[in-house]
């Protein structure tokens, strides 16, 4: 009785740190495929499932720890001695991952034991400096595109190179190099399907990728990296006539890439959001910045007038009353026959500030895009979304491709291809 009131008030203490997450998991979105990651990303995510605590909280934190892990050591220790006790291996096997993971993040946290201001100094000139690349070369993209002349609309990609926040696999962080590869890929010709050419800059330019491992390197929280993103997103606004073109990254990255579009554009959007989920939640595994939350974010944050999500298939009881509580349209993939006449006759923006598109790869059927996270068969096929896309009749002001996992993809990288031209297409649709 005493052991797990003493494992309760370990937990109640350790709630307040934020400080572990920046800290432990700053690498651990370049592990391959790391099931052990995983777990205990979602057990730690749920232990210290608070923003912004107080750094002070440190050292309490971390005596917590200790003693949370020598609590379970003495309460358990008679199982691993026990020949008969069927769960002390797989006990002692959690303990060792917990171990090494503590070690870890110990590691980390000493490294960090000097005064807050400092880290914070440090942390601001890294930002800075981040932005100010994103930015010179918005201007310069944008002063070209402006010298040539004649363009209204011109797409300009970003990459958002953010996987930290999936709620399974962390590959999507690896997209978006892959994702220029094919655009540029011998394979295909520079002409989109209704013939713009994407080597004239007055249609597609490239102002490289937010940093965001070297940020979050620096034990930079999520909140304020969400904050980057959306002023990397500006920075690209500030060069009329260009326009983001975002290269995910998890879902997560849409909730900060919409509020910029909104907050520079000074009103909302309609959105029209191809994905196999809703990603709505109110939070995800504790995290509120969850890929599986980010429109609940743009919905609560009063972004978009209207959320149309297309090609749903794996929708929970939340799912749906969070789509409620928000007003989405929703159109399923089980009535899609039904809906298909609608969808390919699209007409959005009228009355806002324009549209924004997001598609998530796992939209596609699996058997189109096989390189994404979350495999959800019984998707949209790939003319389906071009039917969508070519007929849709809006000004785009903004879009996303998102969840591309190259992990996950055939060797010979067909899931890219299909990014590649989920970008293509956008970028003829976005540029005029
Ligand atoms: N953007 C995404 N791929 N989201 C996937 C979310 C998956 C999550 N397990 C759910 O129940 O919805």
């Amino acid at each position: 009785m005493a052991v797990y009131l003493q494992i309760l008030l370990t937990w109640v203490y350790m709630f307040p740190s934020s400080e572990y997450r920046g800290w432990h998991f700053q690498f651990m979105d370049l592990k391959p495929q790391d099931k052990h990651g995983c777990h205990s990303k979602t057990f730690l995510r749920t232990l210290f499932n608070c923003h912004g605590a107080a750094i002070g909280k440190r050292a309490l934190t971390q005596c917590s720890f200790y003693w949370l892990t020598l609590t379970f050591f003495f309460h358990f220790q008679h199982s691993f001695s026990s020949p008969l006790s069927p769960s002390a291996p797989s006990v002692f096997v959690k303990m060792s991952v917990l171990g090494r993971r503590g070690i870890h993040y110990f590691q980390k946290l000493n490294s960090a034991n000097i005064p807050t201001a400092l880290i914070e100094k440090g942390q601001n000139r890294v930002i800075e400096a981040s932005l100010t690349l994103i930015r010179e070369r918005a201007k310069l993209k944008g002063e070209l595109v402006r010298a040539l002349g004649g363009a209204v609309a011109s797409a300009s990609l970003l990459g958002v190179p953010l996987g930290h926040n999936s709620s399974f696999l962390q590959g999507p962080a690896f997209a978006p190099p892959r994702i220029r590869e094919a655009i540029w890929c011998g394979s295909t010709n520079p002409t989109t399907e209704e013939g713009k050419e994407l080597t004239d800059p007055r249609v597609l330019t490239d102002v490289g990728d937010v940093p965001v491992q070297e940020i979050r390197d620096c034990g930079v929280d999520d909140e304020r990296l969400m904050k980057v993103v959306s002023e990397s997103v500006k920075l690209v606004m500030e060069e009329d006539p260009l326009r983001p073109l975002v290269l995910g990254g998890d879902h997560s990255i849409s909730y900060p890439v919409v509020r910029a579009v909104s907050e520079k554009l000074g009103g909302q959007v309609d959105i029209l959001h191809l994905d196999a989920h809703p990603d709505n939640y109110d939070a995800y595994e504790g995290n509120y910045f969850s890929h599986a939350s980010s429109f609940a974010r743009i919905m609560e944050g009063g972004y978009a007038r209207r959320l149309l999500q297309v090609g749903i298939r794996s929708i929970s009881q939340e799912g749906r009353d969070q789509c409620k509580r928000f007003g989405v349209e929703l159109y399923e993939m089980r009535t899609f026959s039904r809906d298909r006449e609608y969808l390919e006759n699209l007409k959005l923006g009228e009355g806002v500030k324009g549209v924004y598109i997001s598609i998530d790869v796992d939209s596609l059927d699996p058997a189109f895009a096989p390189g994404v996270s979350h495999i959800e068969p019984g998707g949209l096929s790939f003319r389906d979304i071009m039917n969508i896309i070519h007929n849709l009749k809006g000004d785009i002001v903004g879009a996303d491709v998102v969840e591309f996992n190259p992990q996950r993809d055939t060797v010979d990288g067909m899931t890219a291809m299909v990014a590649a031209k989920l970008v293509r297409e956008l970028t003829a649709k976005i540029a005029k």
